[in-house]
């Protein structure tokens, strides 16, 4: 996980970082502090831990649903995807999301026009508040699995 101040008005290639000059990284603590960003970083390797982990996670969100998506550009619509999930967007739920494999970033939006940007990677677990603006893009890799998990039955999910 790594999170940083994006540059104002980010001009091309989206998957890449986007610095303000000179960069400004934050922590997870500030992140938290600044949007209401929660962060875990799950062993995946250890199946009890993460079990722990998750289980308290479903308790506190009233998780019931979830699901494993990935994004790769071997995706028949992966142009497609990616202008949806790069669209500024705020959920009525809180977003969760484990990276399973691969990387990508969620932007988070703290004032208007001013986007912080969370590198995610394996293990990592984010919840962005439910109405706050975000968007989401793949890193160069242009692969990711992630386990989403929702309060609520949604279009294609597992209970
Ligand atoms: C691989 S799902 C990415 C998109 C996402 O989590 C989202 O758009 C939440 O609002």
């Amino acid at each position: 996980m790594q999170i940083w101040h994006m540059e104002p008005f980010p001009c091309g290639d989206r998957r890449l970082p986007h610095h303000v000059f000179p960069p400004k990284k934050i922590t997870t603590t500030q992140l938290g502090a600044l949007a209401g960003v929660q962060y875990y970083k799950v062993d995946l390797e250890d199946t009890a831990s993460m079990k722990k982990r998750l289980s308290a996670v479903k308790t506190e969100k009233n998780v019931t649903f979830t699901d494993v998506f990935t994004v790769s550009e071997t995706m028949l619509d992966f142009d497609d995807k990616m202008e949806q999930f790069y669209e500024a967007q705020t959920q009525k739920e809180d977003v969760i999301s484990l990276v399973v494999e691969g990387t990508c970033y969620y932007d988070v939006e703290v004032e208007d026009d001013s986007w912080i940007r969370v590198q995610l990677e394996k293990g990592d677990l984010i919840v962005i508040p439910k109405g706050l603006s975000h968007r989401f893009t793949t890193t160069p890799q242009n692969f990711v699995k992630i386990q989403r998990f929702f309060s609520r039955k949604v279009e294609g999910t597992q209970g």
